[in-house]
């Protein structure tokens, strides 16, 4: 297999971290849209959505999505990758998705943990804990229609890319 593997999923989930993992027991490229936007503008996040509001952050990251997008590299999407249906059509077209599951508890409890303030500027000004409850009503359906492969995000990194090789392997045989 060389297509692109696109990890969607809450903040919070480990995207970027377990991606990071995946690529690297692959053997392929590891890329995440939001850093390719910061190093492409200049900008964090926070900057972008300060300067151009949420909707000129989507339209940058979908095209950060379409740049990144290569043979055998594992991309971390942001979270809110999948509220564009362009966005789900060429990410479930272009290779395979992976949605990391978690529980709004658990993903609240990580970012309280590791904020990252610059990368994740409130979404809807609610304490983190009501927003990742809002945030997964609003999305689930999303992560969960453009997924192939859907994985539980609780257990270890190891774990999950352990995982995330056994539904790729049953997949390719199918
Ligand atoms: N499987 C995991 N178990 C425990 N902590 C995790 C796991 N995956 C990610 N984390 C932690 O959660 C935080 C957010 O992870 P990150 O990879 O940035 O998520 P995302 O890119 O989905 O927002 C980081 O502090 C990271 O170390
Ligand atoms: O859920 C979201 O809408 C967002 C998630 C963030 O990425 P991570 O999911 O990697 O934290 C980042 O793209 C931006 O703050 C918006
Ligand atoms: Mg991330």
């Amino acid at each position: 297999m060389t297509q692109p593997i696109f990890m969607v999923g809450a903040r919070g989930a480990g995207k970027t971290t377990v991606g990071k993992a995946l690529a690297r027991a692959l053997g392929y490229q590891f890329t995440d849209t939001d850093v390719f936007m910061q190093q492409t503008t200049g900008l964090s996040v926070a900057e972008v959505v300060a300067r151009e509001g949420w909707a000129g952050f989507r339209q940058r990251e979908s095209d950060a999505l379409k740049a990144v997008t290569a043979p055998r590299t594992v991309v971390a999407t942001g979270g809110g990758a999948v509220l564009s249906a362009e966005n789900r059509a060429f990410m479930r077209a272009a290779g395979q998705v992976i949605y990391l599951r978690a529980p709004a508890g658990t993903l609240a409890h990580r970012l309280e943990e590791y904020p990252l303030d610059a990368q994740r500027p409130t979404l809807t000004g609610k304490p983190i804990a009501e927003e990742m409850v809002e945030v997964l009503a609003a999305r689930e359906a999303l992560y969960q229609d453009v997924a192939h492969h859907v994985l539980d995000a609780t257990a270890s990194p190891e774990e999950i890319v352990a995982a995330i090789q056994r539904s790729l392997n049953a997949g390719a045989l199918e």
